[in-house]
């Protein structure tokens, strides 16, 4: 399914607004919603249950991570879109994703609902899931905390939470980690919303993986704040 999307052009086609151009104030405006309007219908016609689908779809695309036998960690999963790619991106692999909210199931993948990450008990969870499956070799983290309305706070908050998701795999004293980040390709890939913790955070990153690559995917609203953490090569 995805290799006919992947060819579709639906990346290529994106920014084309040639039809119907606004007036010349609303032209951002007019931007954004068509993009919105783009990603959302091709996401219905195939069946995702997000558009946050093309993100990862585009990421994978440049970085081809997602391969067939793989284990893959999703945290912050629901609705699932990104975990409907994985499994059709990795037959024959392992999939667990988790979230806050109740998620419906998706053939194919384990899914741990209403649970959080923060919490102790959860990452027990995680590792008693993982324990006999060898090391992980993607961890994604399209967490969202609810906004405040002050956009600095939100920054800080969804930093700290990759944090949370990046110390899961990367303590020194690997006893105390939920589960093992493969060395020879491990893969984490974060999303932040931009501010001032940035620099900061892409160092720690980058102290422990060989690639931190920022992306920003076509499918992100062309206003929001959201990039994306790719990191490659766990040290
Ligand atoms: C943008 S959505 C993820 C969309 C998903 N990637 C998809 O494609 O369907 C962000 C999710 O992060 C979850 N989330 C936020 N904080 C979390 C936490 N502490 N633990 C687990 N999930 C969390 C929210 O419940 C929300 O469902």
């Amino acid at each position: 399914m995805l290799k006919k999307l992947e060819n579709s052009g639906i990346f290529g086609k994106i920014r084309d607004f040639s039809t119907k151009k606004p007036a010349k104030g609303n032209l951002n405006r007019y931007i954004q919603r068509q993009s919105t309007d783009e990603f959302t219908i091709k996401a219905r016609e195939h069946n995702f249950r997000a558009r946050s689908a093309f993100k990862l779809i585009e990421i994978n695309e440049k970085f081809k991570f997602l391969r067939p036998g793989i284990t893959v960690v999703d945290v912050g999963c629901a609705p699932g879109s990104w975990l409907q790619v994985v499994v059709d991106k990795c037959p024959n692999g392992y999939a667990l994703g988790l979230d806050l909210q109740n998620v419906l199931p998706i053939r194919g993948a384990d899914i741990l609902s209403q649970s959080d990450v923060t919490s102790s008990e959860i990452q027990a969870k995680i590792r008693e899931k993982l324990q006999n499956r060898g090391t992980v070799d993607v961890v994604l983290s399209d967490m969202a905390p609810n906004p405040t309305g002050d956009s600095e706070t939100d920054h800080l908050r969804l930093i700290e939470l990759c944090r949370t998701v990046f110390r899961l795999f990367s303590k020194e004293n690997t006893v105390e980690n939920a589960f093992e980040l493969s060395r020879k390709n491990g893969v984490f890939l974060c999303k932040i919303w931009d501010g001032s913790g940035r620099g900061e955070f892409v160092r720690e990153l980058s102290d422990r993986f060989s690639m931190v690559k920022t992306v920003k995917p076509m499918a992100c609203r062309d206003m929001s704040a959201e990039l994306y953490l790719f990191c490659r090569g766990f040290k």
